[in-house]
């Protein structure tokens, strides 16, 4: 697997700063997720990793090998990095056999690496077809055959499902990281879907105005955000006013346990919705309003202190506007935030 590190990497258009100090880690996990919200600088790393951008100051290394750095500037079609964008990659007027094979030499489109690669992306047979008899997704799969066709070291996909219809794009997720991985490439996907990236990755980059904030497994970043921001950006977020009671939390909620000690007297703690439970625990609080989510129910409880909260629990939970409930939290706080 290719080991890519980005350190230290700015790039400003003008007067807008895009990257403000990129540092990244991909070696060790076979797929990582750029996750960010619009704007944060996601398409200008990935620009800057693929060779279509150059970085202001900072280092892109590729196996160990410089290829962006001070003097440095390894042109694209040398770093042997392919990218997959959002849509309309494939030529129109080329078969999907040919649009596969466009970035092979001669001798090479002549083994069977075309149909080894469609093959790979579930497309087998489909060489002589064109483009527009191919469904959305469909197409998005030639696009990702064509970019491992010449064996790249590493596959960059910017936004690539982003344009297909939710049950399709869980499909299509799963198939297409499975044929990246069984193809032996490293993977680092650019989106703003959090479910995507928490559901697609085996390694999570948290961009946030031009730097990355947060790097780890899906699971740690959903229930170890280092901040506030990263918990509400990755998933919905509780925030609950706190006074410290020992090594814990006082809140609306009762007692809830904190990962470190208390970072003040008086702040802020972060939980999850469906770390609330309804029906128990050391609370009280009367149910506002419940809304239907097919297997959940979102129900917003208003506390003792006036705060009102959104729990997260199964739709089959007995639960009527208007009653009284005893309320607590289950696990450990998120985060905490100091007051200001
Ligand atoms: N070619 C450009 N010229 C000037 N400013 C640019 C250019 N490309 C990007 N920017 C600016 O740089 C910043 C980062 O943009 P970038 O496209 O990298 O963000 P992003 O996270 O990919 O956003 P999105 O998810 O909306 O695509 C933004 O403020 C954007 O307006």
């Amino acid at each position: 697997m290719t080991d890519l590190v980005v350190r230290a990497v700015t790039k400003s258009y003008g007067a807008t700063p895009a990257l403000r100090g990129v540092d990244l880690d991909v070696g060790s996990a076979g797929f990582t997720a750029i996750l960010g919200p619009s704007g944060c600088g996601k398409t200008t790393l990935l620009r800057c990793i693929a060779g279509f951008e150059r970085p202001d100051a900072g280092e892109i290394l590729a196996d160990g090998q410089v290829v962006a750095g001070t003097s440095v500037h390894v042109p694209a079609h040398r770093r042997r990095i392919a990218v997959v964008p959002q849509e309309g990659a494939l030529f129109p007027h080329l078969s999907v056999a040919a649009n596969v094979g466009y970035g092979l030499t001669r001798e090479q489109r002549r083994t069977a690496r075309v149909d080894e690669v469609l093959e790979l992306v579930g497309l087998a047979g489909y060489g002589r077809r064109w483009p527009h008899e191919l469904s959305g997704g469909q197409q998005q799969r030639v696009a990702v055959a064509r970019a491992l066709a010449p064996r790249p070291r590493l596959v960059l996909l910017d936004e690539p499902f982003s344009a297909l219809d939710a049950a399709l794009r869980v499909e299509l997720r799963r198939d297409i990281r499975a044929a990246l991985l069984a193809a032996g490439a490293t993977v680092v996907l650019v989106t703003h879907d959090q479910d995507e990236a928490l559901s697609t990755a085996d390694q999570v980059a948290v961009m946030r105005d031009g730097v990355v904030v947060q790097v780890g497994a899906p699971v740690e970043v959903y229930r170890a955000p280092n901040s506030e921001w990263v918990a509400r950006f990755v998933g919905d977020a509780v925030a609950l006013p706190a006074v410290a009671d020992g090594d814990t939390a006082a809140t609306g909620l009762g007692r809830v346990e904190l990962t470190s000690h208390p970072v003040a007297e008086r702040f802020t703690v972060v939980v999850r919705p469906e770390q609330i439970r309804l029906g128990g625990g050391p609370a009280t609080a009367t149910v506002v309003e419940v809304a239907f989510h097919g297997h959940d129910l979102l129900v917003a409880l208003r506390l003792a202190d006036a705060t009102v909260v959104t729990a997260r629990v199964p739709a089959t939970t007995p639960v009527e506007p208007g009653s009284e409930l005893a309320v607590g939290v289950r696990g450990v706080a998120l985060a905490q935030v100091a007051e200001s």
